[in-house]
């Protein structure tokens, strides 16, 4: 059976006004162009999950695989209009995602960014987000806090932060639990339950708690901004790794991430490309008795910046996509490979993060030489 992600977040219908400026308070100016789309961070990494393993339906041809990585959307739509029918369904459905998880909430609308794009200003855009059915039908109650575990366990968990809070700690935690439970039972590795990658975007105020990493964050994928923002400020920092004092900015990051359970520290760098740095941290680490390695690895090259909208998206489905796949690996290998050397293991392991680094730089190029967002996702075969 292929592995399977699940995306837990939100879906937005975007409604996009193209404008020569931005109104001045109280004025009216009539937009050079409009049009809505799908979208949302949840919807948005459904689909890059969902096109990164597949290649692109055509009409002879309308699905190329026999086996792809399965994707399956966890998340809230209102019922008070027809954004899911009409417009969200329709492009995850043929991205190759699964949408039987979506919650339907019939007193609510279904989450909405209001987008201004001025022309004059080089493109630049002023977002209104309006979570709607994203907070009204994620609350943690138990049956969302359960979404993550339900049968089938997934093999990949991913989240952002366009949902509440509340919810995406109380779904880490449950997680963690279950995993110290199996854990417990003696069961390692990918048997201990699913790898979770976090995108915190955007970022919760101060933060997440300390307690819900270890155990609950296999992977932790922020830009540069996010970075600063999911830390303590450096004095409290400095009391949790004191290492890093006078360590650069990522070196922090990374150093107090590793020091409270998270594996895979990812900082993308917008132009500049991405850096990792990964650590043992247990079962779901590269090896028991690995030592830290990091790479910093550049952009892939692009023809012309059109619209960097969902770049960072289409970095996160790669990447899920990849570690789903190096779970299937991991799953035939059985036994084999258990009997490398650390220096053997930390070799294998550095050259998977690397190769994993370039695919999702590669994936969200392509991304960035097309107009739009969920729409300049690619497909596999186009990278
Ligand atoms: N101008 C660019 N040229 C080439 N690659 C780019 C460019 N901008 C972004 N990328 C690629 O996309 C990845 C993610 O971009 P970035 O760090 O800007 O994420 P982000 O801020 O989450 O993006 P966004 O919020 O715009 O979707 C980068 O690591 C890089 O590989």
């Amino acid at each position: 059976m292929a592995p399977l992600i699940r995306v837990i977040g939100s879906l937005n219908a975007d409604m996009v006004s193209v404008t020569p400026r931005f109104p001045d308070p109280g004025e009216t100016i009539t937009a050079s162009s409009y049009f809505t789309s799908a979208g949302g961070k949840g919807a948005n990494q459904a689909v890059a999950c969902g096109r990164l393993s597949r290649a692109k339906p055509t009409a002879t041809s309308p699905s190329t695989e026999k086996d792809p990585v399965r994707v399956e959307m966890v998340g809230a739509v209102g019922g008070l209009d027809g954004q899911f029918q009409a417009l969200l369904k329709p492009t995850l459905e043929k991205s190759g995602v699964d949408v039987s998880r979506v919650r339907t909430i019939h007193n609510a609308y279904t989450g909405v960014a209001v987008i201004i794009v001025d022309t004059s200003a080089g493109g630049e855009n002023r977002i209104f987000f309006s979570p709607g059915a994203n907070y009204t039908g994620m609350q943690p109650i138990p049956e969302i806090l359960g979404a993550g575990l339900a049968a089938p366990v997934p093999d990949v968990i991913v989240m952002q932060g366009e949902i509440p809070v509340e919810t995406v700690i109380g779904i880490l935690r449950n997680i963690k639990a279950w995993k110290e439970e199996n854990r417990a039972k003696g069961q390692k590795g990918i048997e201990a339950g699913p790898e979770v990658v976090l995108n915190p975007a955007p970022a919760p105020p101060g933060g997440l708690p300390d307690d819900v990493y270890d155990g609950g964050v296999d992977h932790l994928i922020l830009n540069e901004t996010e970075a600063e923002l999911m830390i303590p400020p450096t004095e409290q920092l400095l009391r949790t790794v004191p290492d890093a004092e006078g360590q650069s900015d990522r070196e922090k990051v990374a150093r107090y991430f590793h020091k409270i359970g998270v594996t895979y520290i990812i900082i993308t760098l917008g132009a500049k490309g991405v850096w990792y740095s990964a650590a043992d941290s247990g079962s779901s680490g590269p090896a028991d008795g690995v030592t830290r390695f990091t790479n910093e690895i550049p952009a892939s090259k692009v023809e012309k910046v059109v619209d960097t909208t969902a770049a960072g998206d289409t970095f996160v489905g790669a990447y899920c996509v990849e570690v789903a796949r190096w779970r299937e690996r991991r799953r035939a290998a059985g036994k084999a490979g258990q009997d490398l050397s650390i220096e053997e293991r930390v070799e294998r392991y550095q050259k998977m993060m690397d190769n994993t680094m370039k695919w999702a730089t590669k994936a969200s190029a392509r991304c960035v030489e097309r107009q739009g967002a969920m729409g300049s996702i690619p497909f596999e075969d186009e990278i």
